[in-house]
């Protein structure tokens, strides 16, 4: 699985099957031969140190990023060779998303719907639904420029779902959003794995990708470090314990001496 070298054929019944994934920006190299399956229907965390790759990493798996070397198919169609089929199936939420947001909410979500080639009635019903859910409903007519950052994570990632994609992959889904709406989110995503979906989210915060994902992958340097079940990758820790185990980087606290207000001057 984490074999860079021969890694083995694809496979066709995961929801994602990443082979030998490159990518580099000039001299830094920030995805290093990954091989990674999302199995269908799981709920799968990504997590990893602030530059590990991650970003990169789901780019490529998506169709928003073209790999230097490497594959990755979607529910067995390979992504850069059918992208149009595989986008089909595949929900985005990137990070820091660049959204039109002179419409408001609700017309956003029309045009994501309309854009995905869904008929005026089936947008405006599901439209309805999403605002409902993502509590937006009040804020349906408001521009989204306006909106906070919550809102906007929650505009993007109802944008993300109106097509009922088989597979959703979500990069940091819950960063700014307040947690009764994290909350109702997760359910969301529940149900929607419980129906057969399967969620790919990365997030930082390792107690809730404890809690909420079946599945996990350790990501650091490009490459990954550990892939399994949620269990399995813990192997009787807590997630953070082990996240800390396997990446390192935890600092002797004598550092920044300078900022303690014991030394400080005035
Ligand atoms: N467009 C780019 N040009 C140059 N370097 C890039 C670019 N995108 C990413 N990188 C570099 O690649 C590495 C991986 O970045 P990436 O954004 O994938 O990490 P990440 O795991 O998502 O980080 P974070 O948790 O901080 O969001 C980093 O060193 C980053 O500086």
């Amino acid at each position: 699985m984490t074999d860079a070298y021969a890694p083995p054929p694809p496979d066709p019944s995961a929801a994602l099957s990443l082979r030998a994934l490159w990518k580099r920006f000039g001299e830094k190299t920030a995805v290093a031969g990954v091989s990674l399956d999302v199995p269908a229907g799981s709920f799968f965390g990504l997590v990893g140190p602030n530059g590990a790759g991650k970003t990169t990493l789901l780019s490529m798996a998506t169709g928003l990023l073209r790999p230097d070397a490497g594959t990755a198919h979607v529910l067995g169609t390979d992504l850069w060779a059918h992208p149009d089929d595989a986008r089909r199936r595949l929900g985005v939420l990137p990070d820091g998303v660049r959204l039109f947001d002179r419409l408001t909410g609700a017309q956003l979500l029309t045009y994501a719907g309309l854009l995905r080639g869904l008929d005026r009635a089936t947008v405006a019903e599901r439209t309805e639904d999403l605002l409902q859910a993502m509590d937006l409903a009040g804020d349906r007519d408001t521009f989204v420029v306006d909106y906070s950052a919550g809102m906007t994570k929650k505009i993007a990632l109802a944008s993300a779902m109106i097509h009922a994609p088989r597979v959703l992959v979500l990069d940091e889904p819950f960063e700014a959003v307040d947690p009764v709406s994290a909350a109702n989110i997760r359910d969301i995503l529940h149900a929607y794995v419980d129906d057969g979906g399967t969620v790919v989210v990365s997030s930082h915060v390792m107690d809730l990708v404890q809690r909420m994902c079946s599945h996990v992958a350790i990501i650091a340097g490009g490459r990954v470090l550990a892939a399994g079940t949620t269990d399995e990758v813990r192997a009787g820790q807590t997630l953070e314990d082990r996240f800390v185990e396997l990446v390192g980087g935890r600092k002797e606290s004598e550092g920044l001496a300078w900022l303690r207000s014991s030394s400080a001057s005035s």
